[in-house]
């Protein structure tokens, strides 16, 4: 039976500053770092094989810590830019209440939490599952078949993608989901893949 555990990175600079980070590549705060930390001592108890994460530092960062909290650095890695946070492309860096005032709280949102509205020269959250999805059937179903147990640790919204996938969510019913940072959440699959159990790991 083998699981997968999924967490979005820590608190990065950009999230303390209520800025678009999108695919800069922005480094954990001291609160990021504790918020690894506390996810590292949640997973422990899982015995994991490998992990993937992006090629942007606050979630390898995010990776490091808890492998160090599990005792496992030597666990093997996959970084990949399938994985990165989706572009945000024209807002990237910019104040989100600024861009609020200057678009309205419901174009906003559309950009931040739509399935398929693309913030300007941004990638959607449909695009961003194009990638995501394709790289997890691809690269990591095969290790979870093997029974490998598998940590991904990754982005807001190219972990909501994968949400859609893993969890059946709809186009309509993802722009309420929302992954704090941080917080990991267990998938149990059976041996045959049928999806058994689902949760947050601080929440058990
Ligand atoms: O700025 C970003 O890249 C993301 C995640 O931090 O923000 P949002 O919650 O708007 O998708």
């Amino acid at each position: 039976m083998p699981d997968l555990i999924i967490v979005r990175h820590g608190q990065s600079e950009y999230n303390l500053e209520n800025r678009f980070t999108g695919s800069t590549d922005i480094e954990l705060t001291p609160e990021g770092e504790l918020e690894a930390k506390k996810a590292g001592a949640l997973i422990k108890n899982y015995p994991l094989d490998e992990a993937f994460t992006s090629v942007l530092k606050r979630a390898i960062h995010t990776l490091n810590i808890i492998l160090k909290e599990i005792d496992k650095t030597s666990l093997p890695v996959t970084k990949t830019p399938a994985l990165n946070e989706r572009s945000y492309g024209d807002l990237q860096g910019l104040d989100k209440t600024e861009m609020i005032k200057k678009f309205g709280e419901d174009q906003v949102l559309a950009w931040r939490r739509s399935y398929d509205i693309i913030p300007p020269h941004g990638e959607s959250l449909k695009e961003t599952y194009d990638r995501v999805v394709p790289y997890y059937e691809k690269a990591i179903i095969p290790k979870l078949r093997q029974d490998k147990n598998i940590l991904i640790v990754a982005h807001g919204n190219s972990l909501r993608a994968l949400m859609m996938f893993l969890e059946n969510i709809g186009h309509a019913e993802i722009s309420d989901i929302n992954l704090a940072t941080g917080s990991p959440r267990l998938y149990q699959f059976s041996s045959d893949m049928q999806l058994k159990n689902v949760g947050y790991l601080d929440q058990q």
